[in-house]
């Protein structure tokens, strides 16, 4: 082992080591350098992602960050992990990572996403239809009422009602209508794809221009089923319906998804140029995203991504008034199950000592919903104190999204201290907005870099785990914390 780490061993003397890497000859008892000294010990340490004794990094004071670059240089790619619970926005932010550093979408992976974008047209158009059939009965109903208020007037004539209204479709949309409903109802808008894209185009187009469907389409948003993202593609409803569409890279980080099946993915890329870090731009990074479904119960196939340098754990800021069932159909609270794997990722003997990244994903949702739902709500949550402050109403004072955001992860950190005694490192991020998303992943890379050059990097850190800052704390108007 000795002479792998480059130390003289002709003439088999007898060489003690010690703790700290240093070595001496038993004959002589003259110590000579440390093993961690040796060029060859670093570079391998480096290249096999091999642990380093704390101290041992800048053992003689020279150009240690210069000869540190080399090292992770030398190491071929540094691997960051982004997992989350459903829904989190893990395949947004790596859909985002793949157009912010210029590495395309394979013709496989558009052809996917295209026909993923037009089955879920598919499904947005049946929640629009269904909402239509829904608006016509209560307009007929109303328009009814009207009538045998008027009816029972003085005159007592009989009146004809007319049966149309503004949601009324003619018979050719209805019959599309009713074929698209049962589809889904039956669950088998997987079977008619793709042959459905060629076949009922025309029709959407038709049904797409009728005034009862641009009617219905005004008041999307009492449409609770369809989702925000719904508008992007409806409002192309037309386009995107046709053989020849071809999604572009914005189209993709909308889509919900990356692959049919929501296996693995992982690209590789490196950090543009910038004035700052020019120093850096040589490194590799590889991002894997992975769905905790991959990872087995209790999250077993973790093992398989023991070479991971960070990972990113993302957690969606609304979920604190979501549900979901879980396996045993059970409804939990979504960010308590977010919770429960952030326990299991962070406790799993494969990634002790592992860096940590807490993505706080929804932020642009989560000032929307914060003003309607108390955090509160989530039983995690009921120790939250009420902000009292006079400096409330001052445009510099963090606003009620940030502080949540704030608390929320003040939360993991707490947990995560407790569970590892190590520090969790938190970045804010909207998903759909790809500078948030730049910002983390260099953030990621800081730590990572800081851990290898144990330089003061983050002094940005505004965290404090003190439960008395969650009751009133200062933030930045820059969304890291
Ligand atoms: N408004 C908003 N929507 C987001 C954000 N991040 C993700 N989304 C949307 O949230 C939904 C879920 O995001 P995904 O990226 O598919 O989540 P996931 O982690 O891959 O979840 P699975 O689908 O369970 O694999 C998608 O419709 C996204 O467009 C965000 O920051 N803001
Ligand atoms: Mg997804």
């Amino acid at each position: 082992m000795l002479k792998s780490a480059g130390v003289h061993c002709e003439g088999k003397p007898h060489l003690w080591v010690s703790e700290d890497g240093t070595y001496e000859e038993e004959a002589n008892k003259k110590e000579k350098s440390k093993i961690w000294d040796k060029t060859r010990t670093k570079l391998v340490c480096a290249v096999l992602s091999l642990p380093v004794p704390p101290g041992s990094e800048n053992p003689s004071g020279k150009d240690v960050n210069g000869e540190i670059r080399d090292n992770l240089a030398q190491k071929s790619i540094h691997k960051f992990l982004l997992v989350g619970y459903d829904k989190s926005g893990t395949s947004t932010i790596y859909k985002q990572a793949k157009i912010l550093y210029g590495i395309p979408f394979s013709e496989d992976e558009r052809q996917t996403i295209k026909l993923l974008i037009q089955r879920k047209l598919f499904g947005y158009l049946g929640i629009l239809l269904e909402g239509r059939e829904q608006f016509e009965e209560e307009s007929l109903l109303e328009k009814r009422k009207r009538c045998v208020i008027n009816k029972s007037g003085p005159s007592g004539d009989t009146i004809q009602i007319d049966d149309t209204t503004i949601y009324s479709v003619g018979a050719r949309v209805r019959a599309f209508s009713d074929w698209l409903l049962q589809v889904l109802l039956s669950d088998n808008l997987e079977t008619i794809f793709p042959a459905a894209t060629c076949e009922y185009a025309p029709f959407i187009e038709e049904m797409w221009k009728d005034t009862a469907i641009q009617a219905t389409y005004n008041r999307r948003n009492e449409l609770q089923m369809l989702p925000r993202v719904a508008t992007y593609f409806l409002d192309r409803a037309v386009e995107i319906s046709r053989t020849d569409y071809e999604p572009s890279d914005m189209d993709i980080l909308y889509a919900d998804g990356i692959n049919s099946s929501n296996s693995l993915t992982c690209v590789d890329f490196s950090f543009p140029k910038s004035t700052q870090d020019d120093s850096l731009r040589i490194f590799r990074y590889q991002l894997i995203r992975v769905h905790p479904r991959t990872l087995g119960e209790h999250c077993k196939w973790l093992d398989m991504f023991e070479d991971t340098d960070i990972v990113l754990f993302c957690v969606a800021l609304t979920d604190y008034d979501e549900y979901s069932v879980d396996r045993n159909g059970v409804l939990t609270n979504k960010m308590l199950a977010s919770k429960e794997l952030f326990e299991s990722i962070v406790t799993h003997p494969t990634f002790e000592n592992k860096n940590f990244l807490l993505i706080l994903n929804k932020f642009d949702l989560l000032v929307e919903k914060i003003k309607q739902v108390p955090l509160t709500h989530c039983e995690w949550f009921r120790d939250l104190k009420p902000v009292v402050s006079p400096n409330c109403h001052t445009s510099t004072y963090p606003s009620l999204a940030q502080r949540a955001s704030h608390y929320i992860g003040m939360k993991f950190k707490e947990l995560f201290h407790s569970l590892t005694d190590n520090k969790l490192f938190v970045s804010p991020v909207i998903g759909l907005e790809n500078d948030t998303v730049d910002e983390a992943l260099r953030y990621a890379r800081e730590i990572i870099m800081r851990e290898e050059e144990e330089e003061p990097y983050l002094n940005r850190e505004l965290f404090s785990t003190d439960s008395e800052a969650s009751s009133c704390f200062l933030l930045e108007n820059d969304l890291h914390v």
